[in-house]
């Protein structure tokens, strides 16, 4: 595995430069958190390193496919259950082994519902133990813990810190506490530009 480098990054939307000149380095095999005030380009970063988008300038390094991702909104398929969402994206459709996350997540009564009829919270948890089964060596996690309690949060955070060892994490989030749970090391973005 190779560190993710950026290199002189930009963006703009029309007049609207989101990144001028932005360069980072995010180690491999380790979480780093990407902080900085809201609209200043953190989903835009995450974006172009998912290849969602393309930067105007710039190059980046150690870019990995496949790359797996917890975006702000959960994107489930709601009529199928909470354990075929997850099981999609495992080697081989490996419904053992999702089950065994979703489980840890706290879901094991909720496996075979339908997603539409879970909550915002164990929506989210699928979302997340999707992410996490998806192979590859880069996880992306944009605000992951939105809509969770404190107790779930806890859960949520002892699963991760368990499940994703080794591989490289960018974890976007304005808690300091969901930070200093996970988080190696911290990225601060500076604030909007235009
Ligand atoms: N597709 C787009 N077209 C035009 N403007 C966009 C587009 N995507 C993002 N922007 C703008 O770029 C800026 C940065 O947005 P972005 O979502 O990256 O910010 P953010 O730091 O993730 O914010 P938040 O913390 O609120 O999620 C915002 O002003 C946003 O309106």
């Amino acid at each position: 595995m190779t560190d993710l480098i950026l290199e002189h990054i930009s963006k703009r939307y029309g007049d609207h430069v989101v990144l001028e000149d932005f360069s980072a380095r995010f180690p491999a095999g380790q979480c780093t958190c990407i902080m900085g005030p809201s609209g200043c380009g953190k989903t835009t970063l995450l974006r172009i390193i998912l290849g969602l988008e393309q930067p105007d300038h710039g190059t980046i390094q150690g870019q990995v496919r496949p790359v797996s991702a917890v975006f702000q909104e959960n994107r489930l398929f709601e009529d199928f259950s909470a354990l075929s969402n997850a099981a999609v994206v495992c080697p081989k459709g490996d419904r053992q082994e999702a089950a065994r996350h979703l489980t840890a997540l706290g879901l094991a009564d909720s496996l075979s519902l339908p997603v539409r009829a879970l909550s915002g919270g164990m929506k989210r948890r699928v979302s997340i133990a999707r992410a996490v089964l998806a192979p590859g060596p880069l996880l992306v996690l944009d605000e992951p813990f939105t809509g969770l309690d404190r107790t779930t949060k806890a859960v949520v955070l002892d699963y991760l810190k368990r499940y994703t060892q080794g591989r490289t994490l960018l974890l976007v989030t304005h808690d300091p506490a969901e930070r200093d749970a996970l988080a190696h090391s911290t990225l601060q973005m500076p604030s909007q530009i235009t």
